[in-house]
């Protein structure tokens, strides 16, 4: 007997992009963005697929992801940006409220909504994750993007199934 296994990959160059990234910490954010566009166009999306969204902050990317997944125009989202901990609680806050928020869109509207936020101490941190020693996460974030697509169109909606 032969699992089934169900799995996205890279081979479909399908769907539409919305890539939205902070303007907060822009000189490691820019390189994330950077990173998620070129991830997205070496495999196989075009420019005409992908959407760059800026918003002010970390705080402010769920409600325009959920502005952008209520328009049915996208097939996932690639939220970007950096929380770099202060002197204050507020790092606790802007972090974890971004992360709800992204993960409550995300279940709301059935649409991938990737979180490609830093959260880190520092901002050698923060470097070493925008295309230094520790890679780019905003290309890691477009992979996990395009994967998610296509296993979501794999799965279906289910509704074939009964
Ligand atoms: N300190 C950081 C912020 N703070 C700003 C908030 O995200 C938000 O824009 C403000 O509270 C107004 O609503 N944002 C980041 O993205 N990164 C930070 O390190
Ligand atoms: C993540 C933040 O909000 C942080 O950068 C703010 O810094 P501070 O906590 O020193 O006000």
């Amino acid at each position: 007997m032969t699992i089934n296994t169900i799995e996205g990959d890279f081979s479909a160059n399908q769907g539409r992009y919305a890539i939205v990234v902070t303007r907060w910490n822009s000189f490691v954010v820019d390189h994330l963005q950077s990173g998620a566009i070129d991830a997205l166009k070496r495999h196989g999306i075009s420019d005409e697929q992908i959407t760059v969204i800026k918003v002010p902050g970390a705080y402010e990317l769920p409600l325009v992801c959920q502005r952008l997944a209520d328009t049915g125009q996208y097939d996932a989202l690639i939220a970007l940006g950096a929380v770099i901990r202060g002197g204050t609680p507020h790092f606790e806050y802007v972090a974890g409220e971004a992360a709800g928020g992204l993960n409550s869109v995300a279940l709301t509207f059935d649409i991938p909504v990737v979180f490609g936020v830093l959260t880190v101490d520092s901002i050698e941190q923060a470097i070493e994750r925008s295309g230094t020693k520790a890679g780019n996460k905003g290309a890691e974030s477009a992979l996990v993007a395009i994967e998610m697509v296509n296993l979501l169109t794999q799965i279906g909606t289910g509704e074939a199934a009964e």
